[in-house]
């Protein structure tokens, strides 16, 4: 079975691009920008909204992994309309074209997800009815018309990660190190004991090709969303803390009041969007990265155990030292 991965040069893609690599599968990428060179992938480049670039990267395709998305903190409006919704239908219409099989989206379980805590979500929540930003929006519309496309000739599942982390990710460890270096990790938001899923990179990846393996006539993930998470909700902060005392950096002591804290966001979200004409400005503090910060969110991966025979690979504890290790370059000098 070819595999083809679009976004396969981006953080989550290239990890599974490796494992799929590891267990013998041919594959595909297709990107808007190349990362990596190896010999035994062929990589196309251009824009996943363009069915005469994608076309070609298409052929002898049995199962296509779609993991791409403008960065999810950059909060631009159209090109989120544009990739998540628009370029999600071409995929589907090119695949169904070039007679693709399968197709495993990378959605994410922030679709359900708007400020207040989830503990335990089940995936027949309803999709979240006032996303906090463009990026949710889009995902919960991508998700959709994976989902309203799955058939008797083309099957399709969503893999729904949260808070994914581990070597070679361009958000959160960055994002953390850059927050501490510029003063700004002194407090915790709220009182530290909110429970949250961090999802280690290759149990991500391990989900996603066990979900394109399930797909198939009369499977019962056809047409489903599905968790996958690391199974070990942790404190939001403990788990920053670890991250940031690992890379030398001092870890929060103080608490700021969460209610606080998501007032003052809303506000800087206010002149965000009022100065956009003249300046871009992109928070870390937005009222999203708030509440994640500050709220209960973890999710049940049962349907994925029964359904597929999913189990997390990698600890939590160890996929953080694993981790830690590759940013080794962001410590602290
Ligand atoms: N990171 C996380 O914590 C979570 C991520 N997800 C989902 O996982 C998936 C992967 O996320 P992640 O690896 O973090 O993202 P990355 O930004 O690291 O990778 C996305 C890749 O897609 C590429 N891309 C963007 N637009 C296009 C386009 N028009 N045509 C072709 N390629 C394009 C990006 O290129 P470029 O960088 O140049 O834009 C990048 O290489 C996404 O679908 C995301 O929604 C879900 C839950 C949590
Ligand atoms: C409060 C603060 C500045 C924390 C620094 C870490 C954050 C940058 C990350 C903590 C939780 C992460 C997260 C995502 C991006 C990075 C964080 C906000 C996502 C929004 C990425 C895309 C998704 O699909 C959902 C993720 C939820 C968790």
């Amino acid at each position: 079975m070819r595999f083809l991965v679009i976004g396969g040069c981006g953080f989550l893609g290239r990890h599974i691009v490796d494992e799929l690599l590891s267990r013998g599968f041919p594959v595909n990428v297709f990107d808007i920008r190349s990362t990596f060179d190896d010999g035994r992938v062929k990589i196309f480049l251009g824009d996943l909204c363009k069915k005469e670039d994608l076309m070609p990267a298409l052929e002898g395709v049995s199962a296509v992994i779609h993991c791409a998305t403008p960065p999810p903190l950059s909060n631009n409006r159209a090109l989120f309309h544009k990739v998540n919704h628009d370029g999600t239908l071409n995929i589907i219409a090119c695949c169904k074209e070039a007679g693709v099989k399968r197709m495993v989206l990378t959605s994410s379980a922030s679709v359900v997800y708007e400020g207040s805590d989830i503990k335990n979500g089940v995936e027949t929540m309803p999709y979240a009815s006032k996303p906090m930003d463009y990026y949710t929006e889009t995902k919960i519309l991508q998700e959709k018309v994976v989902l309203q496309a799955n058939s008797d000739d083309f099957y399709t599942v969503a893999v729904r990660p949260h808070g994914i982390f581990g070597p070679r990710d361009p958000h959160l460890v960055p994002t953390t190190v850059r927050t501490a270096q510029a003063g700004k990790m002194k407090f915790m938001i709220g009182n530290g004991e909110n429970l949250v899923d961090f999802t280690f990179v290759r149990n991500v990846v391990h989900g996603h090709i066990l979900a394109a393996e399930s797909l198939g006539p009369g499977s019962k993930v056809n047409g489903k969303a599905y968790h996958i998470t690391n199974d070990e909700p942790i404190y939001f902060w403990t788990f920053l803390s670890k991250i940031l005392v690992g890379l030398k950096y001092d870890a929060p002591k103080r608490h700021l009041p969460f209610t606080f804290i998501y007032f003052l966001a809303l506000i800087l979200n206010l002149f965000v969007f009022l100065l956009k004409p003249i300046k871009d400005i992109k928070p870390t503090f937005t009222p999203m990265t708030v509440c994640l910060a500050g709220t209960h969110h973890y999710y049940s991966s049962e349907a994925a155990k029964k359904d597929m025979g999913y189990r997390p690979i990698v600890s939590l504890d160890d996929g953080i030292e694993e981790t830690i290790r590759s940013f080794s370059h962001l410590s602290k000098k």
